[in-house]
């Protein structure tokens, strides 16, 4: 039976999905291998059951590897058809997923400087699937396709135009996660469909996306995903002088630059102890309480920001891990936003637990799934191709 493997390489980790081909992608296993580079930690899901083991993972090629070790008891009978692959960055002109070819992966290599912190670990997971699977069909899909159709004011930074033309430009990230939970408001919030909706994608990586008839009308992450909201460790949107200032006045190269403000910014930068949303909740350092603060302000700011692109709106909706599961923080950020129509219900729940809203405005928390949208991407390739 035909089956489709979905990967998500990040710079430390491989996720992955196990799917039967069909044109609503039947889950059969899914996990991610932790840790990839070192002594890594495998885990593990088929059905109720979870697992986690210690491997050794040095390259996404023997994650990979590993992983196919792990799914080979569940894989009796199922051949691997088609492979999806989260990618990052897609440039100026994919705006929908993409077989690959060898002249796609020289464009998708092409934008590595767009996004150093995801698109080399793409491309990895990419190449080592070609390896372990030449004969399935592989397709890549984007986090910026769901925003190409953003009007040109979103679009474009205030340059002289020769630097939009050569690609620097707002691409917005983060679409898979976005195409989802539009797909889940169309069916199951028909209401908001057509209106004006606000998506919080608050995980490691965080930004927000104001939606207009289930399309991207802008975004808070731009030319690369530093941009807008604080994350773990990347610092949201700073003052471009502030990174002159590093360069000229501290004398800071181009590569000090880039581990600051990607990898000791954001909540770890100004905690000082973590860029975990866990572990500073957890934490009664005053330092933690302070990360807290300015995370939760700078969200109610861009929840601000976004509302005015839209005229107001009709629904605010949370997701990722931060956005589905830490309620407090949930309440923080809505708190001081009744201007907008958006109250959270003080008691838990009532009917839908999704549906957490008391004022007229309503406010969900859709559990994003950005591996089944590259799941179904796979799926259709695989019908358009005729395996
Ligand atoms: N119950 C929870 N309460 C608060 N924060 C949580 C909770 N569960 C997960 N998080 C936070 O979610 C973030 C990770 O989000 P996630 O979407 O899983 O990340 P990734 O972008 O790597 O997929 C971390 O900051 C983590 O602490
Ligand atoms: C684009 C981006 O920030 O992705 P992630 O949240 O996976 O880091
Ligand atoms: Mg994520």
């Amino acid at each position: 039976m035909s089956s489709l493997l979905t990967l998500n390489a990040g710079s430390s980790s491989l996720k992955f999905g196990l799917y039967r081909a069909a044109p609503e992608p039947d889950l059969l296993a899914d996990g991610q291998v932790a840790g990839v580079g070192n002594t890594a930690q495998l885990i593990l899901r088929v059905g109720n059951n979870a697992s986690q083991t210690e491997i050794s993972a040095e390259t996404q090629a023997s994650a990979l590897a590993e992983v196919m070790r792990a799914l080979a008891p569940h894989m009796f009978g199922l051949e691997i058809t088609g492979v999806g692959h989260r990618v990052v960055h897609g440039g100026p002109d994919y705006a929908t997923p993409i077989v690959l070819t060898p002249e796609v992966q020289d464009a998708l290599a092409s934008f590595i400087p767009l996004a150093p912190l995801h698109q080399p670990h793409n491309l990895a997971g990419i190449s080592a699937a070609h390896l372990a699977f030449p004969d399935a069909i592989q397709v890549a899909c984007f986090d910026t396709a769901f925003h190409r159709g953003h009007p040109w004011v979103n679009d474009a930074f205030a340059l002289p135009r020769a630097l939009y033309t050569e690609g620097i430009r707002r691409y917005g990230f983060h679409g898979l996660s976005y195409e989802y939970v539009t797909g889940v408001i169309a069916t199951e919030f028909p209401d908001l469909q057509k209106g004006r909706v606000i998506i919080a994608h608050l995980g490691n990586g965080a930004s927000m996306c104001a939606i207009r008839d289930g399309k991207s009308v802008g975004s808070t992450m731009g030319f690369s995903a530093l941009d807008g909201l604080p994350m773990g460790t990347r610092c949201g949107q700073i003052d471009p002088g502030v990174v002159l200032y590093l360069i000229e006045q501290k004398r800071m190269t181009p590569h000090d630059v880039f581990q600051l403000l990607y990898k000791q910014s954001g909540l770890l930068g100004l905690s000082d102890i973590s860029g975990d949303m866990r572990e500073l909740l957890a934490s009664d350092q005053p330092e933690a309480a302070q990360a807290i603060d300015y995370y939760v302000f700078r969200a109610r700011r861009e929840i601000g920001a976004l509302s005015a692109v839209l005229g107001g709106i009709d629904g605010l909706v949370f997701c990722g891990g931060i956005g589905e599961n830490a309620d407090g923080i949930r309440r923080r950020i809505v708190d001081g936003l009744d201007y907008l129509g958006l109250r959270i219900n003080p008691s838990s729940t009532h009917g839908d637990p999704r549906d957490i809203g008391t004022g007229p405005t309503r406010i969900l928390v859709v559990p994003t799934d950005e591996e089944r949208v590259i799941a179904r991407a796979v799926n259709r390739a695989l019908n358009q191709t005729n395996r």
